[in-house]
């Protein structure tokens, strides 16, 4: 069901070797079917072997951005992604709250996958207190999930318990990402009389660059188009096992999903 005429937009950090952040969002937003705009929040100097250096943009320059979107082009989903200090984070929050935002997905990056710091520790305060309470969805990896709650998870029960606490906080739904757990890639989504276990069987692929911002866009451009939130998850899921089944064996280290597979299925 691609609609090129329903807009999403990420307002997130740029990776230039492309598997991460803003690139990963506008390719996911552009195979699901969805037109994509783009908020930089930061950039990032990184490829596959890791983040060697980050330059934040202007508090300014970021909230213009977002004004400018959503006084032109409306969009039917908002993702947020890396956004790195407590200024930020503030100056989005606020500059959001006056459009009142449509299926905001919040996925609260924390760290890159080679181990590099994408928030500043300052900044968690802030992401707990305005941008997680704003969520439509906010979808935490289990590290993240530790952090935000301060409880160690372990287990798919630990998993179960701290999807609950960040339900509290105030989102209306917690997407829990299994993928640092042992065994099969799990992944259990809590709301308010919701809760859906999505299980696959563990890829034993190393090039896993991107795949949270890339499971964050794939929901954004499904609610766009209007699928129910178990639907959105659902088909995320399936289209980030595949990108994960395809992914690119390039760079030295760990390499991009694939996120147009499905097109090469079509050839
Ligand atoms: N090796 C893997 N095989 C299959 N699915 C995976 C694998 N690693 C991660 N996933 C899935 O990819 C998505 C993102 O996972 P996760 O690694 O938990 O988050 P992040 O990318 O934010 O660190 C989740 O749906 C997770 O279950
Ligand atoms: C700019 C930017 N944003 C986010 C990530 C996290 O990536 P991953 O999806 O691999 O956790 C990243 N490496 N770079």
């Amino acid at each position: 069901m691609k609609n090129y005429k329903v807009a999403t937009l990420t307002i997130a950090g740029s990776d230039c070797s492309g598997g991460a952040g803003i690139q990963a969002d506008l390719k996911t937003f552009s195979a699901i079917g969805t037109y994509g705009m783009s908020v930089i929040t930061a950039i990032t100097a990184q490829n596959t072997q890791g983040v060697f250096e980050v330059e934040e943009l202007s508090k300014n320059i970021i909230k213009k951005q977002i004004e400018v979107v959503f006084d032109d082009i409306e969009p039917s989903a908002v993702k947020i992604g890396m956004v790195s200090s407590p200024e930020i984070i503030l100056e989005i929050a606020n500059t959001l709250k006056k459009y009142d935002p449509k299926n905001l997905v919040v996925d609260p990056v924390m760290m890159s996958k080679s181990g590099y710091s994408l928030l500043r520790p300052e900044a968690k305060e802030n992401m707990i207190k305005y941008l997680i309470p704003m969520a439509y969805i906010v979808t935490p990896n289990v590290p993240e999930a530790q952090e935000i709650t301060g409880m160690k998870i372990e287990t798919l029960e630990d998993m179960k318990i701290a999807g609950q606490k960040i339900l509290e906080m105030g989102p209306k739904h917690v997407l829990m990402k299994g993928g640092h757990l042992k065994g099969d890639a799990i992944d259990v989504l809590i709301g308010k009389d919701i809760f859906e276990v999505y299980e696959s069987k563990r890829l034993d692929r190393k090039n896993t660059h991107g795949t949270g911002c890339t499971i964050s866009s794939s929901i954004a451009s499904h609610l766009a188009l209007g699928y129910g939130i178990k639907e959105s998850v659902a088909l995320s899921k399936i289209y980030i096992t595949e990108a994960i089944k395809n992914s690119f064996d390039i760079g030295h280290g760990v390499g991009p999903v694939h996120h147009f597979y499905k097109f090469d299925k079509l050839k």
